[in-house]
Formats: C-alpha cells, sequence, structure tokens
C-alpha cells in the first residue's frame, strides 16, 4: 500500500534535514523505529564509549581519588549547569540529582515552606502519577492539600489557599502543552508559586523557566536527553530563591560543608542545599554526555524538528489510517513531540507495531502513543510507521491472541 508521493516527501525532507547527521551519533540497532524516545531515550555512542573510561581508569585505576582528580564532587552542578541553557535557565540555577519524584517531594516541600498559611498544592486530574502521589505524601505528614481542578478552570481554583501550582508542562498522554507564562503569572498574582514538571519538554520544546518568571522545576534525564534508564533528573529553583528555599531530605551533600563532619545541618548555598546523598557517578557521567549531545545539535533546530516530523507524521497517520483519531493538539507550536491516537485496542496495535519494529507505546486505557525524539528520528520512519499502522489495522493484524497479553511495563 505504498504512497509514492508521501514516501517521496519523507525522502526529501529527510534530505534537507539540516541535523539529519546526528542520527549517526546514537546506536540504533538495525531494523527498528524508535518511536519511544519519550519514555527512554537512545543510547548515544559516546556515552558508551565515555562510560567505559569511566568505570575502568576513573573508578578502577583512580579509586577514591577520582572524587577530586576527576571531579566527580561537583558532577550534578556540571551537568545541571549544562541542562541549564536548554531550558532558559542559569547555569547555577539547576542541579542534576535524584529521580524526578524525589526532587518534585523536595521542591514540593520547600514551596509549602515558603507559603506559611497556605496549604493547597493545585495540579491537574490526569497529571503523571508520580506527581500527584507526591503531594500525597505531603498530606500524609499533614504539610499539604491537594487541590486538582480541569484545565479550564484552573486559573479559578487559584484563590488565597494555594501555595503551590504544580503541572507538567506537556501532558505525558496527549501531549497537550500548557502555557506556562500564562499560568505562572496567573498564580503569582494569587500568592502563589510555581512548579512544572518538564520531563516530556526538556531538549524537545522551547523552555524559558526565567522568561516566564517559574519558581521551580523538575525533568527527567531519561527521556530527550538521552541519559540512559533510571539516569539522575533535575531540579531548577529561580536564583531568587536560593536564600530561603529550604528541603527535607537534609543529608550530607546538601550541607554547606559536608566534609567538616558536623552534628548540626546548615544548608549549602544555593541549588546544593537539593542535594541530599552521594551523587550517582555513572549514572550522572552518561547523563552529561547525552545533555551534551543535545546541546550540540542546539534547542532551535531540535525545536524546528521536532515540529517537522510531528506534522508529517499525522499527515501520514491521517492518510493511511483515517479513521484514527489523533488526541494531541493540531497546532504543533501546542504540543510536545509526540503523537497520541485513540483506539479501544491501543495496546495490541502498539503490540503488532512493535511485531514489526516499531516500538511506541500504549498508555493506559487506550492510547498509542509515538514519540519523536528529533535527533534520531526520520521522516522516512514516519512514513514507515504510519505506512504499518494502516496496514495493521487494515488486516486486523493486531486482533491475534499473543498481542493482548500486557506485559509488565507498558
Ligand atoms: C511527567 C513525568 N514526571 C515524572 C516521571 C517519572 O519520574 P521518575 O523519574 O521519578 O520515575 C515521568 C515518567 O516516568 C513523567 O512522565
Ligand atoms: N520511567 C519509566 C520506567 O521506569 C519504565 C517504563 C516507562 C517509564 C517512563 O518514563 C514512562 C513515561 N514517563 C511516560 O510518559 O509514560
Amino acid at each position: 500500500m505504498t504512497d509514492t508521493t508521501l514516501l517521496q516527501s519523507a525522502r526529501e525532507l529527510d534530505a534537507g534535514d539540516a541535523i539529519a547527521g546526528y542520527r549517526g551519533q546514537f546506536d540504533l540497532p538495525p531494523g527498528v523505529i524508535y518511536l519511544d524516545g519519550n519514555s527512554l531515550g537512545a543510547l548515544p555512542l559516546r556515552t558508551a564509549a565515555h562510560l567505559g573510561e569511566v568505570v575502568r581508569k576513573q573508578w578502577g585505576e583512580g579509586l577514591i581519588r577520582s572524587w577530586n582528580t576527576a571531579d566527580w564532587v561537583n558532577l550534578p552542578q556540571r551537568v545541571g549547569g549544562k541542562i541549564a541553557p536548554l531550558i532558559g535557565a542559569q547555569p547555577h540555577e539547576v542541579i542534576a540529582c535524584d529521580s524526578t519524584s524525589v526532587n518534585l517531594f523536595k521542591l514540593i516541600a520547600a514551596a509549602l515552606q515558603m507559603r506559611p498559611g497556605r496549604k493547597v498544592v493545585l495540579s491537574e486530574p490526569g497529571n503523571f502519577p508520580t506527581d500527584l502521589y507526591m503531594i500525597a505524601g505531603l498530606e500524609a505528614q499533614g504539610l499539604a492539600e491537594r487541590r486538582l481542578a480541569e484545565r479550564a478552570r484552573l486559573v479559578d481554583a487559584l484563590d488565597d489557599d494555594v501555595a503551590l501550582l504544580m503541572l507538567t508542562h506537556v501532558h505525558y498522554k496527549t501531549g497537550e502543552m500548557f502555557d506556562m507564562a500564562a499560568l505562572t503569572k496567573a498564580a503569582h498574582e494569587a500568592g502563589a508559586l510555581v512548579l512544572w514538571d518538564l520531563s516530556h519538554s526538556t531538549g524537545a520544546v522551547p523552555v524559558q523557566l526565567n522568561a516566564a518568571g517559574a519558581d521551580f522545576a523538575v525533568g527527567c534525564g531519561y527521556k530527550y536527553l538521552n541519559g540512559g534508564p533510571g539516569a539522575p533528573a533535575f531540579a531548577y529553583a529561580a536564583e531568587r530563591h536560593h536564600d530561603t528555599m529550604g528541603q527535607p531530605l537534609t543529608g550530607w551533600f546538601g550541607h554547606a560543608a559536608p566534609f567538616a563532619f558536623e552534628d548540626d545541618y546548615r544548608p549549602a548555598p544555593g541549588m546544593e542545599r537539593m542535594l541530599a546523598g552521594t551523587p550517582p557517578v555513572l549514572g550522572l557521567s552518561a547523563l552529561e554526555q547525552g545533555v551534551e549531545l543535545v546541546a550540540e545539535i542546539g534547542m532551535d533546530r531540535l525545536v524546528e524538528k521536532s515540529r517537522g516530523l510531528s506534522e508529517f507524521l499525522r499527515r501520514a497517520i491521517a492518510h493511511f489510517a483515517p479513521d484514527l483519531p489523533c488526541i494531541s493538539p493540531a497546532d504543533p507550536a501546542q504540543r510536545g513531540s509526540q503523537l497520541s491516537f485513540r483506539h479501544e485496542n491501543a495496546y495490541a496495535l502498539s503490540q503488532a507495531l512493535i511485531a514489526r519494529g516499531i516500538i511506541g507505546d500504549f498508555r493506559d486505557p487506550d492510547i498509542l502513543r509515538l514519540g519523536l525524539a528529533p535527533a534520531y528520528i526520520r521522516y522516512e520512519d514516519c512514513y514507515r510507521a504510519a505506512e504499518a499502522l494502516g496496514e495493521i489495522l487494515q488486516t486486523g493484524e493486531w486482533e491475534r491472541d499473543e498481542f493482548m497479553q500486557r506485559a509488565a511495563v507498558t
């Protein structure tokens, strides 16, 4: 069912793609079209080489001396500083550490402490679960009160009980993107602080935290930053909060003088106080490589390519699978680097695609999600995915029993 015009157009777009050459910097398995870089980014070749070096030379030979000689001790600040320009922040406003979940916990607690007399953390139903669960953890300690409001009602829900508005910038299921500047302004007008989860934004869409006046942010290292499975996450706090913010995980690496081994906690200046325990050196070393690669390609070019890819994929799926509704916003400037489609057997569809070497994913209950990591996806990949999806739907290929068995991780 090849459409030669569409295929030709994909090939022309690839030929004119200014960042096409960067695909060769990733270790992509042959025969696989990888549309899940929004969940786990691909492996940069430089990461495999660098990690070997870190393990053998820095760890194996340098041993404990490498905390100083290889500057392991400053990895969280150094990697954070490299993430900062990708999200419109200053280098000292970002630190790479812990998981996104743990960073959420620390920053929600920090915000609550900065708004005495207010306890409400406002978010939306259907936000990524860990974001909502982290409010629950603070609620159980009597420190927070969760309030959820639908997108259209968020601004109305901002009253003077709200300490913090906490939202995910690009929705993990639909790819819908919030207007960061407008919501930050509305929250500030109500006297609240704002925390943005940039897990599906960093390295994929334009983010200007400082220009938007944001207070806090967190994000994942293993998606578009290609930091590897379970990579450390990052935390951002606007400079104006650095002297006043606290955090509940008062571990020794967040101490002003960790190697003074004092009995009493004194917070380190700035973002370093967001650290808790010993930095995960291997994870941070891998993340640093992924971040450097993204920075080298450049956000402007990544954003332009991401929009081009998602527009092309939308067009191709509308052609090959016209009955499959796209639930992501039609305007590429209002969505992340993904397209989501609704089908009552979306899981089986995703499995049938995987059986053909096209890896997207499924989100409960009925969403087929196709991620478009602009650093390594080609327009022709989008064409092939759309064509395969059309065939799978037309032939009923997805109806096989083996495609219905749910795996533990989807
Ligand atoms: C919006 C969002 N926040 C947080 C996370 C994950 O947090 P963690 O890195 O702690 O697993 C994800 C994905 O797993 C996510 O999509
Ligand atoms: N963090 C993940 C994991 O440990 C296993 C499988 C998937 C993930 C994900 O990142 C999911 C992702 N945040 C999502 O948007 O669905």
